[in-house]
């Protein structure tokens, strides 16, 4: 019995000894894990905080020039106020050459700040200030204005930006921001920003070129508590720079300040993890607390004993317990995976399937890890070709230049989903209108996954928008009115120069009939073959007058269309209207002036022969007389002669004018040209009744005339007369006839009258 005794207790003790050597390595091995995991976190923060700097540089890299509103606005949007991203700020360094310091503070001073310095004041070989520090209030307001390369933790750190054009941090400093209370250490991260939006190839040229550094300020116990939050109480964290000569400065200790934290017992878990942040090494030292809850192996180590302890049968039994159970956990396992593994397929093939959407992810750095049917479709690349590329390819060059690519990732991080649209690049290097949609990937701990990323070719709905628009602005534009009205002919719109020309604002006509703008002149036969010609034809087309608002009649050039449904169902009506008032105008006055002489206004031989014929055939059926009297100017000449030839326009705009005068409403006088004018005088009782108009006209164009120049002009006239019906039947043979009788008078000595008489002139 005893041997038996002594091998169990043997047995037990050796096994004892195993089982806590094998505990305490699943516990380390256990916190390793999450220490990594804690390791991870901080990372992604950084790359976050990176990204953030890129973005922002990328906006300098856009614009020749970013102004205090324009930083604020970006700055605002990326949200950094909310605090859970850690940052105190982000701002932009500029660099100033020592000959422009003093121009650059009075520039600054004329933005409204009249008290700005660039501190420390004191001569130095080269400058920089911060120039914009967003958000601009509270503790940030102390740095505005600080050159950050008068110390020289800081100045390292641009210096080696500066040459590496990659982002640097600083060693451990204490920020502008800090005042006596709650001082944590700090560090910042710069990246530069060079002229003309390019990275520099050589170190010289970059640091010809460099214009400033966007840079972010972290107070590290900040940044740390906001990343790690619950677990900082239950694992100590502790952050140090190294520099390269191995010299560690503490950047952040959880437990600073505190009394020695407990740990757990005599078990040494202590994990140091490096953490490369822009150039410099950070480690990372985890250590559990006492509250950490490390898994209780103990009751495995108890059981075990037992089991050593129990009979042979017992120890089947649990064996056999033991290994039930693992079959129906494998079994579940089994069973669940296949679940999983069909619902990923059925959702891969749905997406892979999917035409008219690009779907794609991107892995945390924009590369392309997956792409559907859609996609290549909308971009014409196939998955083979473009898996692995940087989804900066779909964008155009311009964007691309623009950082457009990595601020839409930026943005994505930061609230979660980025939208837009925009124009995007194919494979064959055409350009689509694109509505695009990124959602950052996160696993359950928060970390960044990647980006999915769905594309939709709106290329067509785009153009339709535009062609809207264009339609639009001419619809508003243009200088014909035009009414739009329902099938009842309602006015449904009217565009602003509907609303100049008819004097009605769109909302005086708005469901009235445009009735409304008859002028009465059209008789109701016009207005019914109107309607026909619409409803048949579909259109009409004519002159029509209408009445302004404010009463005038005006005539217009008006089409009305009508516009159909599917289904041949007039559903509107079109009207576009164009005000001829002017062109009518312009019509008449071309009539009058071919009617008329221009310098008298008297009618012309050509109305002259018209209004002869007119007369003549009336006195044919009236078998009245008529008479036509040729009259020419005495001693015209002389006139002009002796006092310029506008004087003698004077004097025969004078003499129409009194010739005019002198004669009856339906005689007419009219000038042939020269100091030449007919007469024709209707319904005369005889043909004494001509001389008598003769004599009458001789003696008033023997009264002087006087001219604008002051002088009198003594001129008179002689007259031809052939009378109707003896001396001619038409209008040409009573003129020539006139004309004849004309000569004979001037033979006769001037200043007298002769008639034709069939020839026999007396
Ligand atoms: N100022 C002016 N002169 C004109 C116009 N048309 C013609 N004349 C001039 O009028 C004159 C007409 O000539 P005549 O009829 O021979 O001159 P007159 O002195 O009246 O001679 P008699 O008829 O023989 O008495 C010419 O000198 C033309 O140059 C015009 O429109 N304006």
């Amino acid at each position: 019995m005893l041997l038996p005794l002594v091998v169990s207790v043997m047995a037990l003790a050796f096994m004892d000894f195993n089982l806590r050597r094998q505990e305490a390595a699943v516990l380390a091995a256990e916190f390793d894990t999450h220490a990594e995991k804690l390791n991870e976190r901080l990372r992604e923060r950084i790359r976050t905080h990176d990204e953030i700097l890129r973005g922002a540089a990328g906006l300098f890299m856009s614009s020749s020039r970013v102004t205090r509103q324009e930083w604020h606005s970006y700055v605002s949007a990326l949200g950094l106020e909310e605090g859970h991203v850690g940052i105190q700020g982000l701002g932009f360094a500029q660099r100033i050459p020592p000959q422009r310091l003093n121009g650059h503070v009075q520039s600054v001073r004329a933005e409204g700040f009249p008290d700005y310095e660039v501190t420390p004041l004191g001569v130095r070989d080269d400058y920089s200030a911060i120039v914009y520090l967003e958000p601009f209030y509270g503790r940030n307001l102390r740095a505005f204005g600080f050159d950050m390369m008068s110390e020289s933790v800081r100045r390292e750190a641009m210096l080696r930006a500066r040459d590496s054009a990659e982002i640097a941090y600083s060693g451990r400093v204490r920020l502008k921001q800090e005042s006596t209370v709650d001082v944590q250490a700090g560090v910042l991260s710069y990246l530069p920003v060079y002229r003309h939006g390019t990275k520099p190839r050589s170190v010289a040229q970059r640091r010809a070129d460099l214009l400033g550094w966007v840079y972010a300020p972290f107070r590290m116990r900040d940044m740390v508590s906001t990343v790690l939050q619950d677990d900082l109480k239950t694992v100590r964290v502790c952050v140090s720079d190294v520099s390269d000569q191995g010299v560690q400065d503490l950047l952040f200790d959880s437990h600073e300040g505190h009394a020695a934290p407990k740990t757990r017992g005599a078990m040494d878990l202590k994990v140091s993890l490096p953490l490369q942040v822009g150039g410099r090494t950070w480690h990372v030292q985890y250590e559990p607390l006492a509250s950490y809850p490390l898994s209780d192996r103990r009751i495995y180590r108890a059981l075990a004993m037992v089991g050593v302890a129990l009979t042979g049968v017992m120890l089947c039994a649990l064996t056999w317990v033991l290994l039930f159970t693992r079959q129906r956990a494998n079994a579940m396992a089994h069973d669940l995976a296949a679940t999983i593994s069909e619902g990923e397929e059925r959702f891969r093939l749905m997406v892979e399937g999917v035409k008219d959407y690009a779907i794609l992810m991107l892995d945390d750095r924009g590369m392309v890890m997956t792409w559907n049917a859609g996609a290549a479709r909308i971009k014409g690349w196939q998955a083979e070709e473009i898996i692995g590329q940087h989804f900066g390819r779909f964008y155009t060059e311009k964007d691309r230049e623009a950082g457009v690519p990595e601020q839409a990732l930026a943005t994505a991080l930061i609230t979660g989903q980025y939208r837009e649209e925009g124009w995007r690049v194919r494979k064959n290097g055409t350009v689509f209108r694109a509505s695009v949609l990124i959602t950052a990937m996160r696993d359950a701990q928060g970390h960044v996954k990647g980006f999915a990323k769905v594309t939709r070719d709106i290329t067509a709905h785009h153009e339709q928008e535009e062609r809207l628009r264009l339609a639009a602005t001419v619809f508003r534009s243009t200088q014909e009115g035009v009414a739009i009205t329902d099938a009842d002919g309602r006015v449904l719109v009217v565009n602003p120069a509907f609303e100049r020309v008819t004097e009605y604002t769109e909302a005086e006509v708005k469901r009235r009939k445009l009735s409304l703008l008859a002028s009465g002149r059209h008789d109701r036969d016009f207005f019914q073959n109107l309607w026909r010609d619409i409803t048949e034809f579909g259109s009409w087309q004519g002159e029509i007058w209408n009445r302004r608002k404010g009463g005038e009649i005006y005539p217009g050039w008006l089409t009305i269309s009508a516009v159909r449904d599917e289904g041949g169902q007039i559903v509107n009506f079109v009207g576009v209207f164009t005000d001829i008032t002017r062109i009518a105008h312009a019509e008449t006055q071309m009539e009058h002036l071919a009617h008329h002489d221009a310098l008298t206004d008297l009618p012309n031989r050509l109305l002259l022969h018209s209004r002869l014929a007119h007369t003549l055939e009336r006195a044919h059926r009236t078998e009245r007389i008529c008479a036509v009297m040729f009259l020419d100017l005495d001693r015209f000449k002389a006139v002009n002669d002796q006092y310029g030839h506008e004087a003698g326009d004077e004097l025969l705009k004078a003499a129409a004018q009194r010739l005019r005068l002198h004669l009856r409403e339906n005689d007419t006088v009219a000038r042939l040209g020269g100091d030449e004018f007919v007469i024709v005088l209707e319904d005369l009782a005889s043909v004494e009744g001509a001389e008598v108009v003769a004599r009458a006209i001789i003696e008033r164009l023997q009264q002087p005339f006087h001219l604008p120049g002051g002088q009198d002009a003594h001129i008179g006239c002689s007259v031809g007369i052939s009378v109707f019906p003896d001396d001619g039947q038409d209008g040409e043979t009573l003129i020539r006839h006139a004309d004849a009788a004309l000569y004979k008078a001037k033979e006769a000595g001037r200043g007298t009258w002769r008639l034709y008489r069939g020839g026999r002139v007396g």
